[in-house]
């Protein structure tokens, strides 16, 4: 018997196929390729580029993307800090069962907040937690301004926006750091390569 969270008198069900098998079926590693950074800093278009590179190589992965899953699993949620760390735990829960599906799990969310992104880390064995940083300059993504959110909330209409009334945190240790060279951001093309190959050294792209 154990105890866990709020429910009593529950039991660990084992499953009689297991993740090796299920990676050794699917010829890869599961793990979460987790993409924080700003809003219009290019986490979407990161991790549609990783999916689409991964897919044309025969490796199956699966995006959880904030905006989307806003819409569904976490409609009841707002952007207050509770809200937000809620946000990053249910969808860390929810790339972890993927991870142990055998995916190549992508998670694409502001998850401003240091302490509930390591909470995320914390839930998988350290390796399988990659954290990629959009390290793109406020000013950028505001110029980009591609749902038109930095000017509502510049001119106060909208409240607790991330990196002008609300905080970023940004990673200390993170395995992939996307930045501008020379002023200028890589194409997605070259974001993606650079986190496919990763994941090619470090071993998931095979059993
Ligand atoms: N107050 C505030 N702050 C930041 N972002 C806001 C806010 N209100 C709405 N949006 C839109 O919601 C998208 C971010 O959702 P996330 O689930 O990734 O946010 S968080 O991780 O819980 O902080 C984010 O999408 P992206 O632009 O793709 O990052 C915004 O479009
Ligand atoms: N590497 C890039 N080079 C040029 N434009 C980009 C790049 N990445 C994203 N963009 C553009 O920036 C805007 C925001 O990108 P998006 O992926 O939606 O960011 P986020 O998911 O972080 O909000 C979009 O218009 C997108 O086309």
């Amino acid at each position: 018997m154990s105890t866990v969270g709020n429910s009593t008198n529950i039991f660990w069900q084992e499953c009689p196929v297991g993740r090796a098998e299920r990676q050794k079926l699917l010829n890869q590693k599961g793990c979460v390729l987790w993409i924080t950074g700003l809003s219009g800093s290019g986490k979407s278009t990161l991790a549609c580029t990783v999916g689409r590179e991964l897919h044309s190589k025969g490796k199956l992965s699966y995006i959880l993307d904030g905006d989307n899953l806003r819409h569904g699993l976490n409609r009841d949620l707002g952007f207050k800090a509770e809200d937000r760390t809620e946000n990053i735990r249910r969808v860390g829960e929810v790339a972890k069962l993927f991870a142990d599906a055998g995916l190549i799990c992508i998670a694409s969310l502001i998850s401003p907040y240091r302490k509930d992104r390591d909470a995320c880390r914390a839930m998988l064995p350290d390796a399988n937690f990659i954290e990629v940083f959009m390290n793109m300059p406020l000013q950028l993504c505001e110029e980009r301004d591609a749902k038109g959110l930095y000017k509502l909330a510049r001119a106060g209409k909208i409240k607790g926006f991330t990196g002008i009334d609300d905080p970023y945190e940004p990673p200390l240790n993170c395995e992939i750091e996307i930045q501008q060279k020379d002023g200028v951001c890589p194409s997605p093309n070259d974001m993606a390569g650079d986190v496919v190959t990763y994941l090619e050294e470090k071993g998931f792209l095979q059993y």
